[in-house]
């Protein structure tokens, strides 16, 4: 899967291709992520891409041109039918369902903004969605543009591997995650569940499904409410609300 990015900080990218599971798959040659820098399409001397908004106000915004050629740049390489996605507070909020579906995708072109904004025709004209990944102010699009990109990268076949994408259906089954467990047995007087020591996997598998319903239930009623249960699921989640009422 193809992925391409119009940043004025390219190198803020290196967080996603030089480490971790997104940064194997890279090397890999599962996934790649190329960078146009706006400022490479300016024709002025000073490399202007951005300027004072119409109307008066605080701050500058970023110039359609500019941009518009990066895009077009970007479209050369990736292909003429790539998805442009402006990240932005405007935009859907990315859901797992949001990064299965441009998982489907081909190749993906994302715009960060920054200053103040970008040119309304931009959006207008080269925008095809916008997604934003939550309610808060931010400096600029780029972190974004790279929790969009780990969440789809994820889903491309082979980068998680065989084990490993079953661990992301666990993750991605609606559930929020059971308690995890390492050595030591014992630590400032809490010890592992006997649970997880017995080596019987069909009671572990029981209690491991019992605490992400419960979990789920107790911090993220939403997510639980989104999902159908087993009967099951329905039996342990009794249980559990059983224990914690005592
Ligand atoms: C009501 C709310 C959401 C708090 C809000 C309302 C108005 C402006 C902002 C804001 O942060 N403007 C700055 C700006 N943010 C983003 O790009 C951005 C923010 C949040 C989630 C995102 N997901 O993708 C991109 C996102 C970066 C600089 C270029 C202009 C956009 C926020």
């Amino acid at each position: 899967m193809q992925f391409g990015v119009i940043s004025i900080f390219p190198e803020m990218y290196q967080a996603l291709t030089d480490f971790g599971v997104t940064g194997r798959a890279v090397d890999k040659g599962l996934v790649s992520v190329d960078v146009w820098n706006p400022r490479d399409f300016t024709i002025d001397k000073y490399q202007t891409v951005d300027d004072r908004p119409y109307g008066g106000g605080p701050g500058m915004l970023m110039k359609v041109e500019p941009l518009k050629y990066a895009i077009e740049a970007a479209k050369a390489k990736l292909g003429s039918q790539s998805k442009v996605v402006y990240l932005s507070p405007q935009g859907e909020t990315l859901t797992q369902d949001k990064a299965q579906q441009l998982a489907q995708e081909a190749s993906l072109i994302f715009l960060a903004g920054r200053y103040e904004g970008i040119d309304e025709r931009l959006i207008e004209t080269q925008i095809d969605e916008e997604i934003s990944i939550g309610d808060y102010v931010l400096s600029g699009g780029e972190l974004a543009s790279m929790v969009v990109m780990d969440s789809v990268i994820r889903l491309v076949p082979e980068v998680l591997g065989h084990d490993m994408s079953a661990v992301e259906d666990s993750f991605v089954d609606g559930l929020l995650d059971c308690p995890h467990y390492t050595r030591p047995e014992e630590h400032e007087g809490r010890k592992v569940p006997d649970v997880l020591l017995s080596g019987n996997h069909e009671k572990i598998r029981q209690w491991r499904l019992k605490q992400a319903l419960g979990r789920t239930w107790e911090k993220r009623p939403d997510l639980l409410a989104k999902r159908d249960l087993s009967k099951e699921e329905d039996a342990l989640l009794q249980e559990y609300k059983r224990d914690v009422q005592g």
